[in-house]
């Protein structure tokens, strides 16, 4: 028993070892025996003390991040020692003492600076796992080549080039690390390596000066037969090898950030086994290099979208008459030759509409944002250019763009050189203003940052994630086409420049296709002419792959299965170019393909649509409903944003849906959460009715006061986060928050009051009132900054929080799936300030509510300072309760139930995660396998380890879909 024992120690114990330095005589303590963990990172130290071999127990020394350039000889006397931890220390050299121990397993000694290894290394007989990381090394060292035993080791970050054909003796390597090096072809004499299962050659973002820059990737790497996980992120493969799929044992492929031609990158953005199958299909059919490119144009009404668009594919000057108003979307297809098509999407600039832009854009499309040049007014830049511009990236970060004037014929030559110097100008502006935002931004988190105590490693990582967030956000502010374009649809002027520039993208994106995915593409699209249906069915979708496969194909007659998976690859590649809308992320809506956006887009218009005499109008005019009752739905869309299910049948009357599309129809608004379902009453199907939040138009009711007063009423508390976006609101953010809310709320409507801009609604014996409004504007740029305010009252702070944080998260989720590009801060309002109606409230950072758990596993203090008051208010009034327990104490509170819902087959890959991770060891592992109560064995020694232990079993959760499990431990 004893020697299962951990004991671990601090700071403290290194304290003791230095007063024993002193006395090398004195007799050994009991307790220095029994440590078998020293923790003395960050311990500012130049050096051990030799007293270290007092710890005879000794099995992990930690000490990284301290100024060590050499160790005491008396480590060398350490029998059981395994583990060593040098990293971040000042190392020149190999520290010799080392190469006799022949237990030690584990050896760090990376962000030294080492540039060489002495041959005595080999003598380290019983190593595994060696980690030289971001040290000076410029060649292989190849000291290493005789260790044979060696299991992983990792050489990311420095400036390797090559890799000799000797490392074939190395048979034990199962991992190597060799991220961001210089290599610029794959290391061939890797080739070789059957035993090699994980290689990672990928580059990390934002590091300076490493990076590997492979192209090439050798049909050879099939002899790595034993390789389970390749990583290339970020290189400069252009083309996998087929033989990729003869690759039997590998299962992870990362290939993302590489310029994929063949596969295509939307190919490998789905996974190994999509990679696999495409390869599959280009040994049955052969394959077409195609390029076919969605083009948006975005722009306010009357920019000269729809001239543009026509003019591009008619390649014949087009003007539209005025009356011809695009509403949503107008689709069109420019074939400029064989293989490179572009898919136009001609966006009617009408605000309502602007919601449903992003349903039918693809993230690897282009947008010309269109303005007419004539009409243009330098102090309206916002509203023409601006806007369009931060809609963009909000919603797709990173999507090239380029800016388009039109109407050239009506503006004299030198006027257009003005204004298109003044444009740039205005651009310029734009992105320093946006730059600059996100520069104090990064500015005040760096300092929030350094103001954090070290150990309080939750809170830190919420604010390191926010600023690499920021980071690369920043790096993409505003990358629009250095020039801008100046056209006329009347006179073709301007038009060659851009259809050059658009082609030039169009060849630089152009992949290699099946011909049997090309046909089949093919064949729906054509549907979009001949067919009468307004969707297209999964049969039907199969029906028309069948059609046009390869006889070789269909002879090998394809399980039902395989013909499902090649459905999925043709759609996923229909939908990324822009030919179809399919939502494959929904169990229902997957099943259905919307090949005709129009009649998509139409719906949409004909529901959004904000203009009352054009619905009553419809309405009118519907064969299935009397006048009175037209007369209802009319006031029941204009004025409380309700659409009962009958009047959106009747809505849609001119568009023949079949029954079944109707449904889908539904459905797909409810998936894209432009309503909430309602039903007034249980027992009536047909009092099931819609409620459109975009569609609210009442202002707030006074009514509302008596349930929420201005004031806190006395005995309630209130939670407020605030939620600050600057220069405008994302379109939709708000509403979908609403929507989003209703899902705890079921189909019960008595519990919510909406009005434009907020809801009330009374949950778990909670109040909530979510609201937006704009507050300071910013005249020189004509915007304003707007704020959604979520607010909670109640008496029972736990279930209050539970409310709050579920709102919050939301709300970042919404954020994170609709504008991952946007800017937007957030703060918790001080409670105690807002009962005292203090009209400069504490600003707590919104960020305590990203972190995950209590660092350091200790309650925090009763008490946090309200700074602008100058009084202590009760801790958990700004940190909900798993931040105040500390996340051990929330485990053990739920041990019990976590104990009977994780299955063994879960917690013995928890198991393997953690112990891969170092934070099990194999013994602990042992521990517990072998033991009767698996589950409460594994959590006792769970809430013994750091906190990256906490932050695995949430992501463990996350990524095996158990949000039950997580909720028990993170609120
Ligand atoms: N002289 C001239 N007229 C143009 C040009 N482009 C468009 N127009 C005219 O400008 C008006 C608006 O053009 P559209 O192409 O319909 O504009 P839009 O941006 O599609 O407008 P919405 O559909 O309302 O969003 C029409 O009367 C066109 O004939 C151009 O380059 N020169």
């Amino acid at each position: 028993m004893a020697g299962r024992k951990f004991v671990e120690v601090g700071r403290e114990g290194l304290d003791l070892l230095c007063e024993l330095e002193l006395t090398p005589q004195s007799e050994t303590p009991n307790i220095v025996k029994e440590w078998n963990c020293l923790h003395f990172n960050d311990a500012h130290i130049d050096s051990l003390p030799e007293s270290i071999d007092r710890c005879i127990h000794a099995r992990v020394i930690e000490t990284a991040c301290n100024r060590l350039s050499c160790l005491p000889q008396s480590i060398f006397n350490m029998p059981q020692l395994i583990k060593l931890d040098l990293s971040l220390n000042a190392f020149n050299s190999f520290p010799i003492v080392l190469s006799g121990m022949t237990r030690l397993q584990s050896l760090n000694l990376s962000y030294n600076h080492l540039s060489e290894l002495p041959m005595q290394i080999s003598g380290m007989t019983g190593l595994k796992d060696f980690n030289i990381g971001f040290n000076n090394f410029t060649t292989f060292p190849t000291a290493l080549l005789n260790m044979s035993k060696l299991e992983t080791l990792t050489i990311t970050g420095n400036m390797l080039s090559n890799i000799p054909v000797e490392i074939k003796d190395m048979t034990g390597l199962r991992k190597f690390l060799l991220f961001c090096n210089c290599f610029t072809m794959f290391p061939i004499a890797l080739c070789g390596m059957a035993s090699l299962e994980r290689l990672y050659l990928g580059n990390l973002k934002g590091l300076q000066g490493h990076h590997n820059h492979i192209s090439y990737i050798p049909a050879d790497i099939v002899s790595m037969t034993g390789l389970e996980s390749l990583d290339l992120e970020s290189n400069k493969v252009t083309h996998l090898s087929p033989q990729i799929r003869n690759m039997k044992s590998l299962l992870e492929l990362n290939v993302k950030g590489n310029p994929l031609v063949q596969p295509p990158e939307h190919v490998a953005d789905r996974g190994l086994d999509a990679i696999k199958r495409y390869f599959e299909a280009l040994t049955t059919t052969k394959g077409i290099l195609s390029s076919r490119i969605q083009v948006n144009l975005l722009g306010e009404t009357a920019a000269g979208k729809t001239s543009l668009s026509h003019t591009l594919q008619r390649g014949n000057p087009t003007l539209t008459t005025v009356a011809d108003r695009t509403r949503v979307v107008e689709q069109g297809t420019w074939v400029y030759d064989q293989g490179i098509v572009f898919n136009i999407n001609d966006f009617g600039g009408h605000d309502m509409y602007k919601i449903a832009h992003p349903i039918f854009m693809s993230k690897h499309s282009l947008a010309l944002i269109t303005f007419d040049l004539s009409e243009y007014d330098p102090a309206r830049y916002q509203f023409y250019i601006g806007n369009w511009i931060d809609k963009v990236q909000e919603k797709l970060p990173g999507i090239k763009m380029a800016i388009v004037g039109t109407h050239i014929d009506q503006v004299s030559a030198y006027s257009a050189k003005c204004s298109f110097s003044i444009i740039k100008k205005q651009l310029e502006y734009h992105r320093q203003r946006k730059q600059k935002w996100y520069q104090s931004q990064i500015k005040s988190i760096e300092k929030k940052i350094l103001n954090t105590d070290g150990t309080q490693t939750s809170i830190l990582k919420a604010y390191e994630d926010k600023k690499s967030k920021l980071m690369a956000l920043q790096d993409q502010v505003i990358v629009i086409h250095h020039g801008m374009f100046v056209v006329s649809s009347k006179t073709s002027e301007g038009i060659e420049e851009l259809r050059n520039y658009l082609t030039t993208v169009a060849k630089e994106r152009a992949v290699i296709l099946p011909e049997m995915w090309v046909d089949a593409a093919t064949m729906v699209c054509n549907k979009k002419y001949e067919g009468s249906e307004n969707t297209l069915g999964w049969d039907k979708i199969q029906d028309l792959i069948l059609q046009s496969a390869p006889t070789l194909w269909k002879e090998r007659r394809p399980s039902k299965k395989e013909l499902d998976l090649a459905t999925y690859d043709i759609l996923s590649f229909l939908a990324d170019r822009g030919d179809i809308i399919w939502f494959d992320s929904s169990p229902t809506l997957k099943k259905v393909v919307f090949h005709k956006q129009e009649v998509l887009a139409n719906i949409l218009k004909a529901v959004l649509n904000h203009d009352s005499d054009a619905v009553r109008l419809n309405l009118q005019q519907s064969m299935s409903i009397s006048e009175p009752k037209a007369k209802k739905i009319h006031a029941d869309i204009f004025s409380r944003g309700i659409i009962s299910r009958e009047a959106m049948d009747c809505l849609c009357e001119p568009f023949r849906l079949l029954t079944t599309e109707a449904d889908v129809m539904v459905e797909l608004m409810q998936k894209l959460e432009l309503c909430y379902q309602v039903q007034e009453d249980p027992l009536v199907p047909s009092s099931i009715s819609f409620h459109f939040t975009w569609l609210f138009m009442l202002e707030r009711q006074p009514e509302l006061d008596e349930k929420w007063p201005g004031k806190v009423p006395p005995g309630t508390t209130q939670l407020t986060l605030q939620i600050y976006f600057p220069f405008s609101c994302p379109e939709g953010i708000y509403e979908k928050l609403s929507v989003r809310q209703h899902k705890y709320l079921g189909l019960l409507k008595t519990k919510r009051i909406d009005w434009k801009d907020g809801v009330y609604a009374e949950l778990q014996e909670c109040q909530t009132h979510i609201s937006r409004q704009e507050s300071r504007r910013h005249p020189a740029s004509s915007t304003s900054d707007s704020i959604i305010t979520i607010a909670v009252r109640g008496t029972d702070l736990s279930k209050m929080w539970s409310v709050f944080t579920c709102a919050h998260d939301d709300l970042m989720d919404i954020i994170k799936e609709e504008c991952p590009g946007v800017c937007y801060d957030k703060y918790l309002v001080c409670p105690h300030c807002t009962s005292e109606n203090c009209e400069d409230p504490t600003l707590f950072p919104g960020e305590i509510l990203d972190q995950t758990y209590l660092s350091g596993g200790v309650s925090k203090p009763k008490q946090v300072p309200c700074v602008n008051t100058g009084v202590s208010i009760p801790t958990d009034l700004v940190y909900p309760p798993h931040l105040t327990m500390g996340w051990q104490e929330v485990v053990k509170k739920n041990k019990n139930k976590l104990k009977q819902n994780i299955t063994e087959p879960c917690l013995f890959d928890l198991i393997d995660v953690l112990i891969h991770e170092g934070i099990l060891s194999d013994r602990e592992s042992e521990w517990i396998k072998t033991s009767d109560e698996k589950n409460a064995v594994f959590l006792d020694f769970l809430t013994m380890k750091p906190d990256k232990a906490f932050d695995i079993l949430c992501q463990f959760f996350v990524e095996h879909g158990q949000y039950d499990l997580l909720k028990l431990i993170k609120y």
